[in-house]
This record gives structure tokens, sequence and C-alpha cells, in this order.
């Protein structure tokens, strides 16, 4: 068990997490549907996420939210997420900054389920 320190603690995350993913009878289909076969691409944006926020080193630019608004998604397929993401945290990490990681990811979660449960409700689009 170590502490996330380096690209090479945030690649082994991002890596064994989305290998969790891929393999979720859950999740999968959703993220297979629009990753398609891009998922090197997705990969290496999700490394610069991670780093940007664990590291602080400053390599995403983005907007998280905007790839989710449309997803056919609700608070199981983020429960889930929640879960293997933590699972692969625990597994592989201890210390400040993976409690961070874990507070981060279930911050984003709630936020984007929020947004995605209120753009519902209101049957109109997001402003990205
Ligand atoms: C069930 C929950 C989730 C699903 C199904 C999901 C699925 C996806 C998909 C399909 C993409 C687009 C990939 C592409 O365009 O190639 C994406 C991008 C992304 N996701 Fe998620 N996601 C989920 C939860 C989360 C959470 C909780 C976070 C935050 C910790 C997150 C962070 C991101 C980021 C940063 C991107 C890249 C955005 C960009 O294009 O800059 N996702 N996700």
């Amino acid at each position: 068990m170590k502490e996330i320190l380096s690209i090479s603690d945030i690649k082994l995350l991002v890596d064994t997490f989305y290998d969790k993913v891929r393999n979720d009878e859950l999740l999968a289909d959703i993220f297979n549907g629009v990753i398609k076969n891009k998922w090197p691409q997705h990969l290496e944006k999700m490394y610069r996420f991670w780093q940007t926020i664990l590291l602080g080193e400053h390599t995403y630019y983005g907007s998280p939210f905007a790839p989710h608004a449309h997803l056919p998604i609700d608070a199981k397929h983020f429960e889930r997420w929640i879960e293997l993401f933590y699972g692969t945290i625990d597994e592989l990490f201890e210390g400040e900054k993976a409690d961070e990681a874990k507070w981060r990811a279930q911050k984003m979660a709630e936020m984007f389920l929020f947004k995605i449960e209120y753009y519902k409700e209101r049957d109109s689009k997001p402003l990205l």
C-alpha cells in the first residue's frame, strides 16, 4: 500500500478502475456505447483529470459534466461507479491523496447526479 504521489500512481489508479468498469455488467455498455474504440484517448484524458486534481499539475482543461448530460444513468449507476472507484483506491493506495480522491469523486458524482436529475425533470437542455 502506498501514497498517490506521481503520474505513474495516477495511471495505475485510472487503468485499474476502468478495467473494472469495462467488466461491470451495469456500467460496461454505457461506457462502451460512447467511447467505442477510443479507450486510449479516454484513459489519457482521465490521467490528466486526476493528475490535475491530486497532484496539482494542471494538464486537464475541459468540461467534466458535458459528456454525462444525456447519458441514461441514475443513482444506481453512480453508486456502482463509486463502489468500483473506492474499491480500486482501497486495494492500491492509502493516505491523504487516496482519501482526497474518494472525497472528490463522491462530490462530483453527487453533482453530476443532481444536474442529470434536474434537467430530466425539466426536460430541458443543460447549459454546457
Ligand atoms: C455512472 C457514472 C458515470 C458514467 C456512466 C460516466 C461515463 C462517461 C463517459 C461515457 C464519458 C465520455 C468519454 C468520451 O467522450 O470519450 C465520460 C467522461 C468523463 N467522466 Fe465520466 N462517467 C461517470 C461518472 C463520472 C464521475 C463520478 C466523474 C468524476 C469523478 C467522471 C469524470 C469524467 C471526466 C473528467 C470525463 C472527461 C470529460 C471531458 O471530456 O473533458 N465521470 N464519463
